[in-house]
């Protein structure tokens, strides 16, 4: 039996670029990914998401601003655990990008995104996100670099 448990991401973009952030410790450290995290048991998912950007990266988003574009589940081969991971985007936001504990911000050009340095699932979906697609999808890892197997499909609303 799988235990789910919800986590959220946020990609902050503009025109020209997506930030992203370099994790520097916990889960997924070393690769660039959404600000993010788990959503506490007394919060909306909304709000957790916006706590996480502004915990790690001192960015202010209103969470009325925040689009919600995709829906993601990953499991890992021999773990109990469903992530269940709730995304979001939005151009809208205040503040420069600040480095935390947690994570060292940067933008990226759209054609520049580091996929080598980042989850190996990313280069799926991302392209979906960048054209403005809503999506859900699924990816079976063995360990934290192989992907088993996924799904992935198109949504016309979340
Ligand atoms: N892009 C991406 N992100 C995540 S975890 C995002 C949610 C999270 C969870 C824990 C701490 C901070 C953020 C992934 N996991 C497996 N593939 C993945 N791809």
């Amino acid at each position: 039996m799988l235990f789910k448990k919800v986590y959220t991401l946020i990609f902050v973009r503009t025109e020209n670029q997506i930030l992203l952030g370099l994790k520097k410790r916990g889960f997924g450290v070393n690769k660039w990914n959404g600000f993010g995290g788990k959503v506490e048991q007394n919060e909306l998912i909304v709000d957790g998401a916006a706590r996480e950007l502004k915990e790690e990266c001192c960015l202010d988003v209103k969470t009325s601003d925040l689009k919600n574009i995709a829906h993601l589940e990953f499991t890992f081969e021999g773990e109990p655990l469903l992530m269940d991971v709730r995304v979001f985007s939005t151009n809208i936001f205040e503040g420069t990008p600040a480095e935390t504990e947690e994570m060292s911000p940067k933008w990226f050009n759209y054609e520049d995104i580091p996929f080598n340095d980042m989850w190996p699932d990313d280069r799926v979906w991302f392209p979906y996100m960048l054209k403005g697609k809503l999506i859900y999808g699924r990816f079976h890892y063995k360990g934290l670099d192989t992907i088993l197997d996924y799904k992935i499909q198109e949504l016309e609303s979340m």
